[in-house]
């Protein structure tokens, strides 16, 4: 579920005369997400996402997430487009959460993505970074390399509550990556959490990104690398080489990766792996049981990051990239 700020009948026909929107047509809870509480409207004018920022969301960080959407999508990136009230903001107050309204995205996630869907994302992933060039605002990674060793310190007492050997793996993989990470990659705005979830398709084609709120700067091949985590390993954690091929194509396809870039790939993965176990693991340990929030596995991240320990070169992945 996805509905943590319930909001009155008076207080959302208030915000949405607020807008030009014309009068408002249906309002309902969107169940899916974990982060924030969503919306799904319908005005006379169309359909769209009323987001109410909770906890986890810096209040700061806010306009660099949407006036990140309003850049990209300015650039031919299919993303949901911040909506302007009368008074010309994006960014509101409903039910004492900061609150925005973005348009509403056609399409499906796909729940057993493809080797077809990985060329395609791997295409959208590298427009994306290209038309990210020049965005004025600017976000440190706040989960990158110096923000993983103290969210680990707050939960590894516990961490053999999820595997005994979890404290040690997670240790020993954090002095290798403060080692080991690469410094001098190109940089720009990543998306940082594009998983399934966050892709829209309309028959095989890409219709869409949405949820771009871990985005940020950093290594934009660290952004490939999040996405073969999420997009090229199969339900039991075996990495499936067909279709990280397919989307290592397809983002070289439109952006063609550095020397520098392919060299350091299997470290960005290990790293890449490494960020989704420690907030699965964070999580895990800090959600109630009851909750209506479904906790992510952190074993599935404990599984990539030992395939990843294993490689040594990009072409250990079975990629063969054009240059
Ligand atoms: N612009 C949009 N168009 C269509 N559907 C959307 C749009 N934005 C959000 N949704 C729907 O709302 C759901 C939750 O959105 P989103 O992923 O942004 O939420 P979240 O709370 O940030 O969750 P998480 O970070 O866990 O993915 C999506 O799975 C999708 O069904
Ligand atoms: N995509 C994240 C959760 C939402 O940010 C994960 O799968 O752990």
């Amino acid at each position: 579920m996805a509905v943590y700020t319930e909001i009155s009948d008076d207080e959302l026909a208030r915000f949405i005369r607020s807008y030009n929107l014309g009068s408002l047509l249906s309002c309902k809870g969107i169940a899916e997400g974990v982060e924030n509480t969503n919306y799904l409207v319908h005005t006379t004018k169309g359909a769209f996402i009323l987001t109410l920022y909770e906890k986890r969301v810096d209040p700061k960080d806010l306009p660099f997430f949407l006036g990140l959407m309003e850049h990209l999508s300015a650039r031919g990136v299919t993303c949901p487009l911040p909506v302007r009230d009368s008074e010309g903001r994006v960014l509101n107050e409903l039910a004492g959460r900061h609150a925005a309204l973005v348009t509403f995205l056609e399409g499906m996630w796909p729940t057993h993505p493809k080797a077809e869907h990985c060329l395609e994302l791997g295409k959208a992933l590298a427009r994306m970074h290209i038309a990210g060039a020049g965005f004025a605002l600017h976000r440190a990674n706040a989960l990158g390399l110096s923000g993983w060793r103290p969210l680990f310190e707050r939960f590894s007492p516990r961490a053999a509550e999820i595997l005994p050997e979890l404290k040690t793996l997670i240790a020993d993989e954090l002095s290798f990556l403060e080692k080991s990470w690469p410094a001098d990659l190109p940089q720009g705005v990543i998306h940082a959490d594009l998983f399934p979830d966050n892709v829209f398709f309309i028959d095989d084609k890409l219709s869409g990104l949405i949820d771009f709120y871990f985005a940020c700067d950093d290594a934009l091949a660290y952004d490939i690398a999040v996405s073969i985590n999420a997009w090229c390993f199969e339900p039991d954690c075996e990495f499936n080489a067909g279709k990280g091929r397919a989307l290592l194509e397809g983002y070289n396809s439109v952006r063609p990766l550095t020397d520098a870039e392919r060299k350091a790939f299997p470290t960005l993965a290990r790293g890449a792996a490494m960020r989704f176990l420690l907030t699965r693991s964070y999580d895990w340990l800090n959600t109630p049981k009851d909750a209506l929030v479904a906790r992510k596995d952190p074993i599935d991240y404990v599984r990539r990051l030992r395939f990843h320990q294993t490689v040594r070169s990009i072409e250990d992945y079975g990629f063969e990239l054009a240059r």
